[in-house]
Parts: structure tokens; sequence; C-alpha cells
């Protein structure tokens, strides 16, 4: 009986041919997940070399064993060990243990939540006055652009204030993101797109990282005071203060409008949210196990590794489709479904193991502050017209989210 390797609909590219970085999957990724977990626990692509895992059980083991599929030789495509970096590498994401460890130590003790405590009201207030300032004296029906009047600009109100980096030149956070998020992918014409901005971008946000450009009580403050504590270096303080402007911004954005599209095509569960909103915190985790806004990373394999019936060879890379594990049906039931009455914990959307997100929590708090300031406002919400993807080569992203919402 002859078996046919699965396709990759609609294109019927088999999967080991497909370009997951191409126009066609980033715009709709699913068919190809679909196709990639059903080809087997891994699968080597063609098009990069690299091998491919989509199932939950792979991805989960892979993010686990931080031995065997190490972060230092980069996250992304390039392999550091042969390639040189675009940039100084990330002392976490793009780090091992022992290296990893301190600088982890440093950020998860600034950004867990105890430490946060403080920010809730602030955020909060900043929550209800930009979705008040939207609102306000149009009528009880609204519509409005979601992209940029409530996914960028609550990040942005809120997040480089909580860094403390100055006041000028802000804009310059999200082009940096998503430079850097697309360049975790091969050097396709996404990047190529970013590359003319990249000096200027990096020069601006290299210099929010020096310690006199912090204010004193910010994340950046306590990543120096930590320096001066001697628990990292002089010359660590500034990268790690990197990580946060690299990874704060980007990340939520896209993350949140995963959520307002979620609720705008789920009615059901915005009733639920409305009724309940302290829901809101566990609405945020299956938004991202559900839409995945960061949708995959690499490894490098630090040895002949066997996944499964393959064995991977040392220094090879490893693709990790976290999007298609968190909608993995060997885990998750009706995982197509977006579901508040789901448990979501488990999901790889923020990863797992010893990388596992650090600004998880900033991320939950601003996607609580949020939601429930538009619960308390919104009786309904749906889209309002044609959406628009915004493709990069890690993240899952909306253009454009025109939305329609009724006052209650
Ligand atoms: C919903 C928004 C976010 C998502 C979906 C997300 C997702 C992820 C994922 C999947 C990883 C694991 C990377 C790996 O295993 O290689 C990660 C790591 C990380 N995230 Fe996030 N992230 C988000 C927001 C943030 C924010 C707001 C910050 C900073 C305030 C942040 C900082 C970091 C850092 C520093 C790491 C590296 C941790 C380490 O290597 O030890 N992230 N994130
Ligand atoms: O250290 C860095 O530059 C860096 C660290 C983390 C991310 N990231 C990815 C998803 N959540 C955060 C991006 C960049």
């Amino acid at each position: 009986m002859t078996t046919t390797a699965p396709t990759s609909p609609p294109t019927g590219t088999p999967v080991s041919d497909a370009d997951p970085f191409g126009p066609e999957i980033l715009e709709d990724p699913l068919p190809f997940h679909a196709a990639l977990r059903e080809a087997g626990p891994v699968v080597h692509l063609s098009r990069y070399g690299v091998y491919a895992m989509g199932r939950y059980e792979q991805v989960h083991a892979a993010l686990r064993d931080w031995q065997g599929f190490q972060s230092g030789a980069g996250v992304g495509l390039s392999n550091f060990r042969t390639e040189q970096p675009w940039r100084p590498p990330s002392l976490l994401l793009e780090a091992d243990p022992p290296h990893h460890d301190a600088p982890r130590r440093v950020l998860s003790t600034i950004l867990v939540p105890r430490a946060l405590r403080g920010l809730r009201e602030r955020w909060t207030a900043a929550a209800v006055d930009l979705v008040d300032g939207l609102l306000a004296r149009r009528g009880d029906v609204v519509e409005f652009d979601a992209v940029p009047a409530l996914a960028e600009a609550f990040p942005l109100r809120v997040f480089p204030d909580a860094v403390g980096i100055p006041a000028g030149g802000r804009e310059n956070l999200l082009p940096y993101g998503e430079f850097l998020f697309n360049a975790f992918g091969p050097h396709n014409e996404l990047v190529a797109a970013g590359a003319p901005r990249l000096p200027e971008l990096a020069a601006w946000v290299n210099a929010q990282c020096a310690r006199e450009a912090l204010a004193p009580d910010g994340f950046g403050a306590r990543i120096w005071a930590a320096a001066d504590r001697g628990d990292i270096t002089p010359e660590q303080a500034p990268l790690i203060v990197r990580s946060l402007l690299s990874a704060g911004v980007d990340t939520t954005v896209h993350a949140l409008a995963a959520a307002l599209h979620a609720f705008a095509t789920h009615p059901e569960q915005w009733r639920r949210l409305r009724a309940r909103p302290e829901l809101a915190r566990v609405a945020f985790d299956e938004a991202v196990r559900w839409a995945s806004p960061v949708q995959t990373f690499f490894r490098t394999a630090t040895t002949d590794v066997r996944v499964a019936d393959t064995v991977i060879p040392d220094g090879e890379k490893i693709l990790m489709f976290l999007a298609a594990a968190n909608r993995d049906p060997r885990r998750w039931t009706d995982p197509d479904r977006f579901d508040l009455s789901r448990d979501p914990s488990g999901h790889l959307g923020f990863g797992f193991g010893i990388h596992q997100c650090v600004g998880q929590h900033v991320a939950r708090l601003e996607a609580e502050c949020l939601l429930t300031a538009l619960a308390a406002r919104v009786e309904t919400i749906e889209v309002a017209g044609p959406t628009r993807r915004h493709h990069n080569n890690t993240l899952r992203a909306w253009g454009s989210l025109p939305m329609r919402v009724r006052l209650g």
C-alpha cells in the first residue's frame, strides 16, 4: 500500500518541501501545522535543512531538554556556531546555563507577580483612560481599528514607563521588535525590508539601556541595582535592559490583538467575560494558546539526539512550532475552539522550562487591565470590516482589525 506524504493544502506541497516562512503559510499557517503534526513526530524541512516538530509531546520535550536542545547557538535559523549574530546575543534567550542563570534570576525577581503589584492600579487607570477616551462622546455604537487604537496603544502607554526609558523615540520600539522577530527566521524579504532602518533603531535601543537614561524607579534601574549588588556585572546590565526593550512590546501588542480578535469572533465568550470579569486572565492564556502570537523558536542539537525514529545530528537546527503544539488534538480537546471554560494551563505559548517567558506576568497584567476595562463598558464586540494580517517570520499578527462595539 503506497502512502502519500501528507501535504499542506491548499498548495498541495509536501510538508517536507513547504516554506513555513513564505507568504502563503504566514497568511494562514493552520493547514501546514495540521499536515506537520500528521507527517510524524519530526519532519526534515528540505528548504532550510532543519528538523521541524509540531506535536505537543515533542515540542514540550525539546523545550524541557535544554542540554540536548541548546539556545546558546541562537533561537533562530542562524547558527551562532558558524555565523555571526546580527547583534551581541541575548544573555537570556540566546544563552545556556551557567551563563543564563544570573541574568534570568535578576529578571525573574524584577518581573515576578508580587513585584508587579505596584503597577496594577496605575495600569488599570491607564486602561480605563484609554477605553474611555476611545468611546467618549461617540454614541452607543463605536467603530475603530483595534490594532492601533488598543493593541498597540495600551502596551506603548504603560510598558516603556515601567522600564523607565525617556519619553522621546518610543516610536522606535515596535519597528525594532519587528526586525528582531523577523531575524529569527530566514533572511527573506521581511528581514530585507527592515534592514535599512536597523542601524538607527539599534543605536536608539542601545542608548536607552545606559544607567543614566533610566528613571530611578523602573525595571531598568532595578537591573542596574542588581549590577551594583554584584548579582550581575555592569557589562551585563545594559544587555538585560535590551532584553526588556526587545521583548516587551511587539509580543504583547500582537497578543492583545489576538485576544480582541478572538472575542470579536466568539460573541458567546465575550458574554462570559462580561458576566465574570475575573475570567480575564484565563481568557488571555486561552487566547495565547489559541492564536500563539509567538509561533516558533529554534534550538540547536548539542549531540546526535534521537527523537522518535529520527536521529538529529549534533549541530543541526530544530524548529519548534509552538502554535502547532498548542492545537494538537493529542493534547487538547477540541483544540481549534476558543473556549473560556477550558483550562489552558500547560500551553506552550510562553514556552516551557528554563527559558519559559519571564515576561508572562507583565503580559497577563496588561491583558487583564485592558480586557477588564473593555468588559466594563462594551456589551458587544464584532468585526466591522475586512481584517488584514501582518506577516512576520516569528509573530502571528494582525495589521488591521476593524471593530464595532456597542456600549452597555
Ligand atoms: C503575550 C506576550 C508574550 C509571549 C507570547 C511571549 C512568548 C515567549 C516565549 C515562547 C518564550 C520562550 C523562548 C524560548 O524558549 O526560546 C519567551 C521568553 C522570554 N520572554 Fe516572552 N513573551 C511575551 C511577552 C514578554 C514580555 C512582555 C517580556 C518582557 C517584559 C518578555 C520577555 C521574555 C524574555 C526575557 C524571555 C527569555 C527568557 C529566558 O530565556 O530565560 N516576554 N517569551
Ligand atoms: O533578550 C532578548 O533580546 C529577547 C528576549 C526575549 C524575547 N522574547 C521572545 C518572546 N518573548 C520575549 C525577545 C528578545
